[in-house]
């Protein structure tokens, strides 16, 4: 990837200013309790953290995360796998590339949003295999069992992502618990819904660019899935979009360290008392970037709509039941093809007579 496509050029008004304000004040938050019972069962301690992530999913939709629980060694061994297999040759990677009968693998042109992003990607499921619909189209019920494929080299690639994977999903479950009690409901409230989950993992590699003002590692775009956990290197190029004015920031890489993004799903159930905000990947011409994404996904039959609990009759549901498999099947056929046709969204769902955001 040296050659800038026209198919990455972004629109003028998606094109990065280089000088992206590093965000100062985005709430950092110290799980250590979650591995000590005995300040976890405290419950001053507890409810303050429940506080904190409530107010952190409340005014910005992410946070970043610490003393996480999940082991440095698991960490360096998936970032170590991933920077041995983009290393390889093309050819070599395209031996599991990802195509229409291939859900997960190598893919080298992702386009976000219609707009190709600069980067190559390796995904794999977290549930192995994964139940997934075999096509968006609503009439179509047959049912796809997803197997990841692995490559040959590096070898340890499939046993690191194996162990990252479990970690990572001991973790999202934790803190998808934590959001549930922050939103007054019981701890295990969204769990049931994670049986069959399909949830991915996808390691991101941004190669350096020879312009990055023109193009974009991911477009601006919403997660569309209940919960992201990402770990990203000491490079940086990570921006989200401030809630409060809009503006653009750099989440600065703390070492071992998660940035945690409430998806669109954790938007729909909670009625929009939190909200999945915007954020993209810049990259630069200097320095290649390395990302892992942990992509905390419900069971394809899950319907997600606002919970019970959360709507009442001043506050009434404000959107309609979507399919989850449905909806990840349909995001997914325009990411692998550039199409003229907008993508889905959680706001095609919206009931009329609520505020659209
Ligand atoms: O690489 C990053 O920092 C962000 C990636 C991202 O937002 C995504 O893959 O959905
Ligand atoms: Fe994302």
């Amino acid at each position: 990837m040296s050659e800038v496509d026209s198919a990455s050029i972004q629109e003028l008004e998606h094109r990065p200013k280089l000088n992206v304000v590093e965000a100062e004040g985005i709430p950092l938050i110290d799980l250590s309790p979650l591995n000590h019972p005995e300040f976890y069962n405290d419950p001053g301690v507890l409810n303050s953290l429940i506080k904190e992530i409530g107010d952190a999913c409340k005014n910005w939709g992410f946070f970043q995360v610490i003393n996480h629980g999940v082991p440095s060694e698991v960490q360096n061994g998936i970032e170590t796998a991933a920077r041995k297999f983009f290393a390889l040759e093309t050819e070599e990677k395209r031996k599991v590339r990802r195509d229409e009968n291939i859900v997960y693998g190598y893919y080298a042109a992702e386009n976000t949003k219609n707009v190709r992003d600069w980067k190559e990607v390796f995904d794999f499921t977290v549930e192995n295999p994964t139940l997934l619909p075999a096509s968006h189209k609503p009439e179509d019920e047959e049912i796809q069992e997803v197997r990841n494929h692995w490559p040959e080299y590096p070898p340890e690639l499939r046993e690191a992502g194996e162990e990252y994977a479990r970690a990572l999903e001991r973790l999202s479950y934790k803190l998808l618990e934590l959001i549930a009690l922050s939103l007054g409901l019981p701890e295990k409230r969204f769990n049931g819904f994670f049986q069959g989950q399909t949830s991915f993992i996808r390691l991101n590699h941004y190669p350096p660019c020879p312009t990055p003002d023109l193009v974009l590692g991911v477009t601006p775009h919403k997660d569309a899935g209940a919960l992201t956990v990402l770990a990203q290197d000491d490079v940086g190029g990570f921006d989200v979009k401030r809630k409060s004015d809009g503006e653009w920031l750099r989440v600065k890489p703390v070492p071992y360290s998660y940035i945690i993004n409430v998806g669109d799903i954790i938007q729909v159930w909670s009625n929009d008392k939190y909200e999945s905000v915007e954020h993209r990947a810049m990259v630069n011409s200097e320095r290649e970037r390395f990302s892992i994404p942990f992509f905390f996904n419900p069971a394809h039959d899950v319907m997600v709509k606002p919970l019970e609990e959360l709507i009442s009759e001043e506050s009434p549901a404000k959107y309609k039941a979507y399919n989850w498999g449905k909806f990840y099947k349909a995001k997914k056929a325009t990411n692998l093809k550039k199409l003229d046709v907008e993508n889905i969204q959680i706001h095609h769902f919206k009931l009329s007579g609520s505020s659209d955001k």
